[in-house]
């Protein structure tokens, strides 16, 4: 069931193309952008784009403009863990790691710890209204996000087009506490 919602949905955001993607992105990262949860935030984990994910690059160079902390899950496929990492630098500090996702070099691994974070920009393969999200199906934002300190605020962002009508959820998905696309903001009911 989630295998082939994920499948069907990968190949509609797939088909996007560059400028597409470029253009909602920047429209979805102007809204975040607006939000007091982001604005007051002095560490972000946010991610490093691939495939047609939503580009939020444009709020990693924002954040550091503003001397904030960015950082960047780091995955470990041995035990299925994110590492939240502190990124510094786009050119110096990463490399194409686990399926040609940048990712820090050994030697420009930062560990930040879960609670350190003071917001999250969520990426996913679908969502609902209620917030629910479907992943690449690792179970890495899984078994990441209940790591979070309560109050940390999830902030998903996708493409209208990612929006189902619902998803059943599994007792371990946590729901997002805002669905951020170029549309529309769907809050958590
Ligand atoms: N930009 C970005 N970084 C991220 C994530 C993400 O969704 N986006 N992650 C969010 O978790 C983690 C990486 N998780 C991933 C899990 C699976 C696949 C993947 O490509 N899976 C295969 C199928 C794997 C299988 O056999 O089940 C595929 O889709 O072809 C990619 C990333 C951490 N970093
Ligand atoms: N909190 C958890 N503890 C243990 N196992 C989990 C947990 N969350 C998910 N899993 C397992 O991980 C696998 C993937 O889960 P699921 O299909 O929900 O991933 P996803 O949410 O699509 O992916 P991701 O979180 O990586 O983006 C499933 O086999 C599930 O049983």
């Amino acid at each position: 069931m989630k295998k082939k919602q994920r499948k069907e949905l990968l190949k509609i955001r797939g088909s996007l193309d560059r400028n597409q993607v470029r253009e909602k992105s920047k429209i979805i990262c102007e809204k975040i952008l607006q939000f007091p949860s982001f604005q007051k935030a002095s560490t972000v984990m946010l991610y490093l784009p691939f495939r047609n994910e939503v580009d939020v690059m444009p709020l990693i160079e924002h954040l550091w403009q503003e001397n904030k902390r960015v950082v960047i899950p780091v995955c470990e496929p041995k035990n299925i863990v994110i590492v939240p990492s502190e990124l510094r630098d786009l050119e110096e500090d990463l490399a194409p790691g686990t399926w040609g996702i940048l990712e820090p070099k050994a030697d420009k691994m930062r560990p930040v710890a879960p609670e350190e974070l003071d917001c999250v920009i969520v990426p996913g393969v679908a969502f609902d209204e209620a917030c629910n999200r479907l992943g690449y199906g690792g179970g890495y934002y899984d078994r990441f996000l209940p790591r979070l300190k309560e109050q940390t605020p999830k902030i998903a962002v996708a493409f209208a087009m990612q929006i189902v009508p619902s998803l059943d959820p599994d007792p371990y998905d946590i729901p997002m506490d805002l669905v951020v696309t170029e549309d529309k903001v769907y809050s958590r009911p």
